[in-house]
C-alpha cells in the first residue's frame, strides 16, 4: 500500500459500543437532538423492536415490524407514509441489514435521520449505500442522508443469532474488508480496517460455532463486523459483490450464504493480480493463501460451500456470467467472461478455489 497519496472518505457516525449498550438508547436520541423514534425491525424480530420501543416509552413514535430483505419499494411506501404520519422524527431500526435498509428508504426522502443498532454482522448500518427492489429489480444507490448518525452495538442482541446465520453473516462482512484491500480506492486507513476486522471475524467464528453463547467471541464479531462495514462504506466494490448481487438479485439466493460461498472463488481469480491485498487476508485469517483460507473457514464452520446447496440452478451459470459482465466496473483483474463462468462452475459444485 502506498502512502504517497490518497483520497480517505471519512464517515461520521457516532459509535456507542458494549454488552448492554442498548440501555443507553434515550441518552442516543436526546444527543442527536431527537424527541420520537419509529422503531423498525423485522416481523420476527417484534418482541426485540417492541421491548426496544416500550424502553423509550414516549419518545417511541411507533413500532412498524414489517421490514424484509432487500426492501421492496411497496413496503419502503407504506413505512414513509407511516413515518410522517407519526410524526416521527428519528428512524430507530433494530435487526439486521432487512431493517436497517428500511430505515435507510425512509432517510433517502425524509431526510430523517437513522439511529441503527445492528444485530446481525452485514454491516449496512456503517455505509451510505441503500437499496431498493421494485418489480424484481434491485437498484442500489449511495446518499449520505441515509448513513447512520448514530450506531449502537449491543453484542448481548447478537446471542440469540442461529450460528450458521453467524458464521455466513461474518463472512458477508469479511468479503467488505477483502474487496476493500484490492479496491481501486483502497489506503492505508481502511485497509488497517479491513485487516483487523477480518482477523477478528475470522478468531470469532469459530468460538461463536463452539458456544453460541460465548459474550466475549459475540462481542470481538461484532467489532470485526463494524470495521468491514466501516470498509464497504469507504471504498468502492469489485467482482465479488457484482457476482453477489447478481446471483441475489437475479436469481434469488440468499444473501449472506452467497457470499460465504463466492468469496474463496472470487479472491482465488484475483490472487495474482491483487498480491499484497491477498497477503494481508491471508495473515488475517491465519492461512497461507487467503482463498484457501477463508473456503476452509467456511466449511469449518457448517457454512455452506457450494451454490447448488442453496437453490441455483446450473444451467443458470451461464446467464450469472453474462449478467456479472453486462456492466463495465473496475476489477483488479480484467472481467474474463470464459473464467467467471468457470469461476461459477466451481462455486456451484463446491470445489476448492482455484484462479
Ligand atoms: N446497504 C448496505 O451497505 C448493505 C446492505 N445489505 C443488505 O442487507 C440485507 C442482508 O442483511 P442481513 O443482516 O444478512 O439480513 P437480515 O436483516 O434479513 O437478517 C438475516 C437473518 O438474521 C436473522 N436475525 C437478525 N437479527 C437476529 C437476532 N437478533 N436474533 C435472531 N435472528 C436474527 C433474521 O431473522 P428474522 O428473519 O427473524 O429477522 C434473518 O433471518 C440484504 O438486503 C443486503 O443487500 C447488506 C450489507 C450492506
Ligand atoms: O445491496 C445493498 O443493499 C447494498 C450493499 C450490499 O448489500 C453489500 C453486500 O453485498 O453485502
Amino acid at each position: 500500500m502506498s502512502t504517497s497519496g490518497f483520497v480517505y472518505n471519512g464517515r461520521a457516525t457516532r459509535v456507542v459500543f458494549g454488552s448492554g449498550s442498548r440501555v443507553h438508547l434515550e441518552r442516543e436520541l436526546l444527543a442527536l437532538g431527537v424527541k420520537r423514534a419509529l422503531v423498525l425491525c423485522s416481523p420476527e424480530q417484534h418482541a426485540l423492536g417492541a421491548s426496544l420501543a416500550e424502553q423509550l416509552g414516549s419518545r417511541s413514535a411507533d413500532l412498524f415490524d414489517r421490514a424484509a430483505m432487500h426492501v421492496p419499494i411497496e413496503l419502503a411506501l407504506e413505512a414513509r407514509t407511516v413515518a410522517a404520519s407519526t410524526n416521527a422524527d428519528c428512524i430507530l431500526a433494530v435487526g439486521g441489514g432487512s431493517a436497517i435498509g428500511l430505515a435507510k428508504a425512509i432517510a433517502l426522502e425524509s431526510s430523517l435521520p437513522v439511529l441503527a443498532v445492528p444485530t446481525t454482522y452485514a454491516g449496512s448500518e456503517m455505509t451510505p449505500i441503500y437499496g431498493l427492489t421494485e418489480a424484481g429489480l434491485k437498484r442500489t444507490g449511495t446518499d449520505i442522508r441515509v448513513l447512520p448518525k448514530t450506531v449502537i452495538y449491543d453484542p448481548d442482541l447478537t446471542l440469540t443469532l442461529p450460528v450458521g446465520m453467524s458464521v455466513t453473516s461474518g463472512i458477508n462482512a469479511i468479503a467488505h474488508a477483502a474487496e476493500g484491500l484490492y479496491s481501486r480506492d483502497a489506503n492505508p486507513l481502511t485497509s488497517l480496517m479491513a485487516e483487523e476486522g477480518i482477523t477478528a471475524l475470522s478468531r470469532s467464528l469459530p468460538n461463536i460455532v463452539a458456544n453460541p453463547g460465548d459474550r466475549s467471541a459475540r462481542a470481538d464479531a461484532l467489532y470485526g463486523s463494524w470495521l468491514c462495514g466501516a470498509v464497504l462504506g469507504s471504498v468502492g466494490m469489485a467482482l465479488h459483490h457484482k457476482l453477489c448481487h447478481t446471483l441475489g438479485g437475479s436469481f434469488n439466493l440468499p444473501h449472506a450464504p452467497t457470499h460465504t460461498i463466492v468469496l474463496p472463488h472470487a479472491l482465488a481469480y484475483n490472487a495474482e493480480a491483487a498480491p499484497d491485498a491477498m497477503k494481508r487476508i491471508a495473515r488475517a485469517v491465519g492461512h497461507e493463501n487467503a482463498a484457501q483460507g477463508l473456503f476452509e473457514l467456511a466449511r469449518a464452520n457448517g457454512a455452506p460451500v457450494a451454490l447448488k446447496e442453496i437453490g441455483m440452478r446450473e444451467d443458470q451459470l451461464d446467464q450469472a456470467a453474462d449478467i456479472s459482465c453486462s456492466n463495465a466496473y473496475w476489477n483488479p483483474r480484467p472481467l474474463e467472461r470464459d473464467a467467471i463462468r468457470a469461476l461459477l462452475q466451481r462455486a456451484f459444485e463446491g470445489s476448492a478455489p482455484s484462479p
